[in-house]
């Protein structure tokens, strides 16, 4: 699955790399061990000529509890995208050693999503040819970017583009926030972290007043548009191109995706290979709750997830490498389709891993209620993904904007983009392809009802709001009166594009590998059909492209494949080759002893480090004395 890191050994020989310790500490130490850990890999990248790739596979390795984040996933890659030649020059090389810290930030106190809102203002000065950066009232402090609230010394900075008495709309602005000698807020600058969160609590995500911040007018990140000395507009290419930093990042948290559900399925599994309770006769020995159906419908999700997740974005950074090799050579044909994609792909997938992250905790029993089994701190690390990069919801709207005008293109007989080709046929010439049980042992079948669910979704909605615009709704009130419809069509779509990939990376696969690994694969990948059209079996009976005879056969042929998946369960996790480091948990490790692992973490647990508890002193032993407590 991913590639093995041959590094993996020099990285965690370093007490600084091994997990377990990280249980217990406070904010403050949790956040420079997280510095720390970058600035040592960077350090082993020079000692051992890694590549980039290696350094990012390092970060992966440590489920991306590392500093900078945000620096090296927004503020660089926003920089690169944003900034013309010139700028580049100047910021990419001190970004890249780290002389200067960054952050990207656009969120404000009272506005994420509608970007069109945000009040932090640039307004021009043309007597000192400044800009005048200030965040006007409480609402318009920025709040939520990361490495704000203690880290960053710089910020790109979105505001509103004033000059004269017109906004020219959300703009990109470096702005220094400290001094690069004591680290100190600059004058103008109020800026601290906004407090603990769920998770991610090495992270300072942080706030940031501006009071009358003057920047210099080559600080505005000017490849997209730029002012001139005498304060004209001048807009390069368009505006959606200032948005393209956070499609990088919506393609990034597909991969983060991916990687935290096959650290949850690698426990859940492992962990239920080795537990053993009750047993099915009476008098018989204890079973593997793996053995149980119900064990199995429970966490082979997750395992069929991290598969498709994989290939998916293998598939979607090969389309995002494409799109944005062009948009880089000012060709904006695909920003559209990168942006509807990715839209619905990072919500989809943060929804879909956040779901059966949970499953696989609740697969552990109490054991998973436990920090030292991982699976809920992973969980708690990766439910802000359904929030950031854009709400998902929202994300969803995005494509199934898209989606809207993609379907209208095909109606008017115009060309389509490839990941939508489907929608040129003919709504009612689909034909159900399942027309007797063992045509669900097919996914290439699968994919025909799947294919014919998302373009009935999609088609649906569209009839439906053309209905409400003709009798007479103004376009908002008829698009809210559809989001829910919308929502469904964006999913129906992208799980589509899931099991389309999964498919077609399978067959690709089976060229190559052997008989026997392309079998396991085809299996997993026709229990990922199955399951898809099983817990969303309403929408596709809806859509006439299964009945219920055919949803019959495949609920009977779902149920088969769970005991065909058995055999290879453990072996497909093992397939992830991710180190005992990595995945941390006291119930996943790679010898199975969870039992000893757990008691070793509860040994190592600070409360355990004295016999008697201070409370004992103070309350416990008057009382169990009989002794009157002083007053309290
Ligand atoms: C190599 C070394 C690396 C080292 C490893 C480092 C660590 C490992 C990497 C970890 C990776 C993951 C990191 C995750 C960290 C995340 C931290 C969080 C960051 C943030 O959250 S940043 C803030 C994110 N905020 C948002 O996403 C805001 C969401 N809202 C919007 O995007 C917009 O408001 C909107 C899309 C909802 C609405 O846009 P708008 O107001 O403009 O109105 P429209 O809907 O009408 O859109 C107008 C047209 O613009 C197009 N559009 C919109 N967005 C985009 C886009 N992003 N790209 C392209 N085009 C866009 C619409 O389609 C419309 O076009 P049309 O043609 O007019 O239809
Ligand atoms: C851990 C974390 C890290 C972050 N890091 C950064 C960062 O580095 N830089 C940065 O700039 N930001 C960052 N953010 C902020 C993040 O981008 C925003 O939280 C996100 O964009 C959602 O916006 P919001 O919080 O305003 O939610 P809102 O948009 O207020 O959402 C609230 C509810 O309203 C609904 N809603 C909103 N608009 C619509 C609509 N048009 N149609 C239907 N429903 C709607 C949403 O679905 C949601 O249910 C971070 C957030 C988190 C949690």
């Amino acid at each position: 699955m991913q590639k093995t890191f041959k590094n993996e050994k020099i990285l965690f020989a370093e007490p600084l790399f091994q997990c377990d310790g990280l249980a217990g500490f406070t904010r403050s130490e949790l956040y420079e061990n997280a510095i720390h850990r970058t600035l040592r890999i960077n350090q082993l990248k020079k000692e051992h000529n890694w590549t980039q790739e290696d350094f990012d596979i390092a970060i992966r390795c440590l489920n991306y509890e590392v500093g900078f984040v945000i620096h090296l996933s927004m503020f660089i890659p926003a920089i690169e995208r944003l900034a013309t030649d010139d700028q580049k020059a100047k910021w990419l090389p001190l970004a890249e050693s780290y002389r200067i810290l960054g952050t990207y930030a656009q969120t404000e106190l009272g506005h994420g999503t509608n970007l069109m809102a945000l009040e932090t203002t640039a307004t021009f000065d043309p007597r000192t040819d400044e800009f005048v950066l200030r965040t006007p009232q409480l609402s318009s402090m920025k709040w939520w970017p990361g490495s704000l609230g203690k880290t960053a010394t710089h910020a790109i900075v979105l505001a509103q583009l004033i000059i004269g008495n017109k906004n020219y709309g959300m703009n990109p602005f470096m702005v220094q926030l400290r001094s690069l000698e004591d680290h100190m807020p600059l004058p103008g600058i109020i800026v601290g972290d906004i407090g603990a969160k769920l998770g991610a609590n090495s992270n300072d995500n942080g706030f940031l007043i501006l009071n009358d911040v003057r920047i210099p007018r080559e600080n505005m990140l000017a490849r997209n548009s730029k002012v001139t000395k005498d304060g004209r507009y001048i807009q390069t290419s368009t505006n959606k191109a200032n948005y393209a930093t956070m499609v990088l990042v919506r393609l990034s948290i597909i991969r983060w995706a991916e990687d935290t559900i096959k650290n949850g399925s690698l426990i859940a599994i492992r962990y239920s290979a080795v537990r053993r309770q009750s047993s099915l006769q009476a008098g018989g020995p204890e079973m593997q709750v793996l053995d149980y159906q119900t064990q199995q419908y429970k966490i082979f999700p997750s395992l069929a997830a991290s598969y498709a997740l994989f290939f998916t974005y293998e598939a979607m950074m090969k389309e995002y490498e494409i799109a944005y090799a062009q948009i880089m050579r000012g060709n904006n044909q695909l920003l559209g389709q990168i942006h509807g994609q990715l839209s619905g792909l990072k919500a989809f997938a943060s929804d879909l891993v956040t779901y059966e992250l949970e499953m696989c905790r609740r697969s552990c029993g109490g054991h998973g209620y436990l920090k030292a089994s991982v699976v809920g701190e992973t969980l708690l690390h990766t439910l802000p993904l359904v929030t950031v990069e854009g709400d998902n919801t929202v994300m969803y709207l995005q494509c199934a904007r898209y989606l809207l005008k993609q379907i209208a293109k095909a109606l008017a007989g115009q060309d389509v983009d490839e990941p939508t080709s489907y929608l040129k046929k003919d709504i009612l010439s689909y034909t159900c392809p399942v027309q007797k049980g063992e045509h669900c042992t097919n996914p290439n079948y699968l994919l025909k009802i799947y294919t014919q669910r998302a373009h009935s979704a999609i088609a649906s909605v569209a009839r439906q709001l053309q209905f409400d615009l003709e009798s007479g709704k103004d376009q908002s009130s008829a698009f809210n009166n559809n989001l829910v419809s919308l929502v469904q069509a964006a999913k129906a779509h992208c799980q589509l594009c899931l099991m389309k990939n999964f498919v077609e990376s399978v067959s690709a696969l089976e060229r190559t590998c052997s008989e026997n690994l392309a079998s396991v694969l085809r299996q997993l990948c026709l229990y990922f059909g199955l399951h898809g059209i099983v817990t969303a079996s309403g929408e596709f009976l809806e859509s006439e492209a299964i009945g219920l005879q055919q949803l019959e056969w495949i609920k009977a042929e779902e149920l088969k494949s769970l005991a065909a998946i058995r055999p290879n369960a453990v072996a497909l996790v093992d397939a992830f080759d991710l180190h005992d480091q990595t995945v941390m948990s006291a119930l996943g490790r790679y010898d199975g002893n969870a039992y000893q692992h757990l008691f070793e973490a509860a040994k190592r647990e600070p409360m355990n480090q004295t016999q008697v508890p201070p409370a004992y002193y103070k309350y416990l032993r008057d009382l169990i004395k009989g002794q009157p407590l002083a007053k309290l």
